[in-house]
């Protein structure tokens, strides 16, 4: 298994299924076959030398020199019975992780490639259980499952060979709980599907709200909650607890049923072989044969209805993987002239739905290259769903989206992604050092590149001040760092990748005055001399912007400049009379209190 593998061999045909996954890993998983074949065939092989043992003994003129050599064959066949066992087991895991890895790889690459509107409607915890959890389903199928059922099918036929061979009419007798026991499993399992479907619903559900529970466990605990109390969490557990409780109830019977009579045809072997043998008709070691063999002759399926049980929920988990692996991707063509230079963004009469929700009605405009172009207007005017689709995070319904004069649906994504620096508001920061958080912008950047980026953001200084400087680890989602400092992690990281277009969602609103004015400069350093699309929360940064845009229920309410709109925009006037107010409020409150780290402008 060669984890360097790049991506793009990661294609895996779809739909998958338990035997095209296969191939993926058909060496080893071929010889773990072939060994537990050989393991199985062997199980039974040591009785066959008791057999005779048993009949040397039973003889007039017993030899003990054939006596030993039997014995030793016996212990012979034993011992690479359990080393075969050993090689398939070992083979076995080495193809279920294979096939596993190969599944993490594709359903990676293909996750990459969606629209974001493939996650709406799926919680994250249920996408983190289909990579995680339903990928290590699979491994109990070929690691566990596959040898589990070569075993039971070649120790019965083995079994049954060696005893039919012996006395075919307690060989019969031995058979007679089968199609008992097999009646029993039917009725024991009767449902089982549409059950296991329930559970695994009822699991969807937990997982979906233990993650939204973790990630709100602040908000519960400062209400004095905990998770019993957690609604939606507390009613799905509770619904598991009563689902484990009704099937065992249903299946006890059947189960008990089935267990017993599959490991009891020593009731009809023992009683028979005795009478056949008092006729005179079954010698001894033939008798003592079946004794020995006939209760194991059928154990090995029920080791198998134990992990058929499991196998409901592997056929589900598979579902939903291939959920994943058939997605559709974002349409990405070939061939396409790529444009140059400098960049205008055009809209034109674009619209765009969530779902039923219109967040955008027609809506046109060029954010011209080289300029600063501002989107103001109140929350959920349409200002961030204009940005995501300029990132083609979302597909739009109708009108067009051009970068260059080229529809974004003509551009290569890769390619249209290269050309966009983007800052959220919400900066992700991953697992890592600084150095690497920063290097993702642009992969093989020198030390020193990454170093006057994180001077030009204003971050420099902070970084320096962390304990290993670049090489610290930030945690989860980087935290230890405020809200600007990520900020400004996010715009060196834009600074470092240098694309010609700019995407940003203003995020002032949240750090302290001092943050504020660093954030600022950074922005003034990135924004420099390219085509720049500027979500604006407050209009005081970005009454300065080349062209203004207005909206107002997905719609454009007005465009222009500062004054310009002043004069003619009847929204942006309410803008700026409440902007004014605000500052007046927040001066007024100023003059009042001590200032602090947290206190506004
Ligand atoms: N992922 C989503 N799924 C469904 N509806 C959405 C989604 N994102 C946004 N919307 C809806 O689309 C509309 C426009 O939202 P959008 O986020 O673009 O507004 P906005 O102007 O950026 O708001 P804000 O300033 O509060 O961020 C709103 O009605 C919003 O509720």
């Amino acid at each position: 298994m060669k984890n360097s593998k790049p991506m793009q061999q990661e294609r895996i045909s779809t739909p998958i299924h338990f035997g095209n996954l296969l191939r993926l890993a058909s060496r080893p998983l071929g010889w773990a076959v072939a060994t537990a074949i050989g393991s199985a065939a062997l199980s039974i092989a040591p009785f066959w030398f008791i057999y005779r043992i048993a009949v040397e003994l039973f003889s007039a003129q017993p030899d003990m020199a054939v006596v030993w050599q039997l014995a030793w064959w016996a212990l012979g066949l034993l011992a690479l019975r359990w080393a075969l066992m050993a090689v398939s087991h070992v083979l076995a895991h080495t193809g279920a992780f294979a096939i596993q890895h190969r599944l993490r790889l594709a359903m990676a690459r293909r996750l990459g490639e969606v629209p974001l509107s493939f996650f709406a409607g799926r919680g994250s915890g249920s996408m983190r259980r289909t990579l995680t959890d339903d990928v290590n389903g699979l491994e109990g199928f070929y690691a566990h499952l596959l040898p589990d059922m070569v075993a039971a099918a070649v120790v019965p036929l083995a079994a049954l060979a060696l005893l039919f061979a012996a006395d075919w009419r307690l060989a019969l007798a031995a058979l007679v709980p089968l199609p008992l026991a097999l009646l029993a499993q039917w009725w024991w399992m009767r449902g089982i599907g549409g059950r296991m479907r329930e559970w695994n619903d009822l699991q969807k559900r937990i997982a979906n709200q233990v993650g939204e529970y973790v990630r709100g466990v602040h908000v519960v605990k400062s209400f004095g909650l905990d998770a019993r109390s957690f609604g939606e969490l507390a009613t799905a557990v509770r619904g598991a607890v009563a689902w484990v409780e009704g099937y065992a109830k249903d299946s006890s019977g059947g189960w008990v049923l089935f267990t017993g009579l599959l490991t009891a045809n020593l009731i009809t072997v023992a009683p028979l072989g005795a009478w056949l043998h008092a006729q005179g008709t079954l010698d001894l070691p033939t008798y003592v044969l079946f004794l020995l063999v006939a209760p194991t002759a059928l154990a090995p399926l029920l080791r198998l209805t134990f992990a058929l049980d499991e196998q409901f929920q592997r056929a589900e988990a598979m579902g939903r993987i291939n959920e994943v692996l058939q997605a559709q991707p974002s349409a990405d063509p070939v061939g396409s002239r790529i444009p140059d230079g400098a960049l205008d963004v055009d809209f034109i009469d674009l619209r765009h739905r969530y779902g039923e929700r219109l967040a955008l009605d027609g809506v046109s405009f060029r954010a011209k290259a080289g300029r600063l172009t501002a989107l103001v207007g109140p929350s959920g005017s349409g200002k961030s769903t204009l940005v995501r689709l300029v990132a083609r995070l979302y597909e739009f319904e109708s009108g067009s989206l051009q970068v260059g004069g080229m529809d974004v649906r003509e551009w290569p994504l890769d390619a249209l992604l290269g050309r966009l620096g983007i800052v959220f508001q919400d900066v992700f920061l991953f697992h890592g050092t600084v150095r690497e958080n920063l290097a993702m912008a642009r992969p093989g950047a020198s030390d020193a590149q990454i170093e006057t980026a994180a001077r030009a953001a204003r971050a420099h200084d902070f970084i320096m001040a962390l304990p290993q400087g670049y090489d610290t680890s930030l945690g989860d989602r980087g935290a230890g760092l405020s809200g600007g400092e990520r900020q400004r992690l996010a715009i060196a990281r834009a600074l470092l990748k240098n694309a010609p277009i700019l995407l940003l969602d203003e995020a002032t609103a949240s750090v302290d005055a001092e943050n504020e004015a660093l954030i600022q400069q950074a922005l003034d350093e990135l924004c420099r001399g390219r085509t720049v699309l500027m979500i604006g929360h407050r209009l005081h940064s970005v009454m300065h912007a080349d062209h203004i845009v207005v909206m107002n229920g997905g719609v454009i309410a007005g465009q222009g400049t500062h004054v310009e709109l002043l004069n003619s925009c009847l929204i942006y006037q309410c803008l700026w009379r409440d902007h004014e107010q605000s500052r007046d409020w927040s001066l007024g409150e100023s003059r009042h209190a001590t200032p602090t780290r947290e206190s506004r402008p």
